[in-house]
């Protein structure tokens, strides 16, 4: 059964400057909230303090917050990008993620061969591979683009081959960063389709997005996320109530 568990979760980024002696005094010296030393004397960014929760099954989870709260470090560090430096992350469940449109892909294989490949990292054999590539290039409306590489795709493209990807292959977990509400209308108006039918399927969607509407419409639960830490978590209403959203 799919599950997310975080328990005192944090992540740091360091931060490298050409003149970092002066730079960290002057930070160190101006704000001092998000920025401290590490072990090693490197200034580091704690983009994600201290997180406690539980994610179950059924669950539609927004991520709502301001600009730099942490909310995409939280969707990359559960899809496995970054790994926790303190506290504990338990995820079960196969991952979808539409986080970064060209994470996972290699620009020089064509939108074909990219879609083959992700199938067989997912165990499926080269023949339910080619069938996926059918379904996601008739979805994803890419025409004879689909076979070339994908180094020379717009970033519309992108986002429409990630999208059609993503939502094809059924995840248990389906991890959102807003830019994907981004495409076109047309595209848009198929997209949300196929994302009604997934989200009733997939049995936990996370969604990080500045967009109210969006969290009403599709999610049951918002966690608020400020300077890297939860400042409230419950039913959507009353978290965006109480945030005055
Ligand atoms: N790769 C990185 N290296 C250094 N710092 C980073 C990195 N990624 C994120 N940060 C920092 O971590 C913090 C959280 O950033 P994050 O992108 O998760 O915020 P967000 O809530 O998604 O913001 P937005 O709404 O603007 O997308 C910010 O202070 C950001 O500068």
């Amino acid at each position: 059964m799919a599950g997310i568990e975080a328990a005192e979760l944090a992540i740091e980024f360091p931060l490298y400057h050409h003149n970092a002696r002066s730079l960290k005094q002057r930070i160190l010296a101006s704000s001092g909230l998000r920025l401290k030393k590490d072990e090693d004397n490197r200034i580091v960014v704690a983009a994600l303090r201290d997180l406690t929760f539980t994610i179950g099954r059924g669950e539609r989870v927004a991520l709502v917050g301001p600009n730099g709260a942490g909310k995409t470090t939280l969707l990359r560090t559960i899809a496995g990008v970054y790994e926790p430096v303190a506290g504990r992350l338990r995820v079960e469940g196969a991952i979808g993620s539409l986080i970064d449109p060209a994470a996972g892909m290699d620009a020089l294989l064509t939108g074909r061969e990219n879609v083959i490949l992700r199938a067989l990292f997912r165990g499926m054999t080269e023949a339910q591979g080619r069938a996926l590539a059918e379904e996601v290039a008739g979805f994803a409306g890419l025409g004879d683009f689909l076979d070339m590489p994908i180094r020379g795709y717009s970033a519309g493209m992108n986002v429409r081959l990630a999208f059609a990807m993503a939502t094809a292959m059924t995840p248990d977990i389906l991890l959102m960063d807003e830019w994907f509400l981004a495409g076109d209308a047309d595209f848009m108006k198929k997209a949300e389709e196929r994302l009604t039918r997934l989200v009733t399927g997939a049995e936990i969607l996370m969604i990080a997005t500045h967009d109210m509407g969006v969290v009403r419409k599709w999610c049951t639960r918002a966690i608020r996320l400020e300077g890297g830490r939860i400042l409230a978590d419950g039913p959507v209403e009353q978290v965006l109530a109480e945030a005055g959203l």
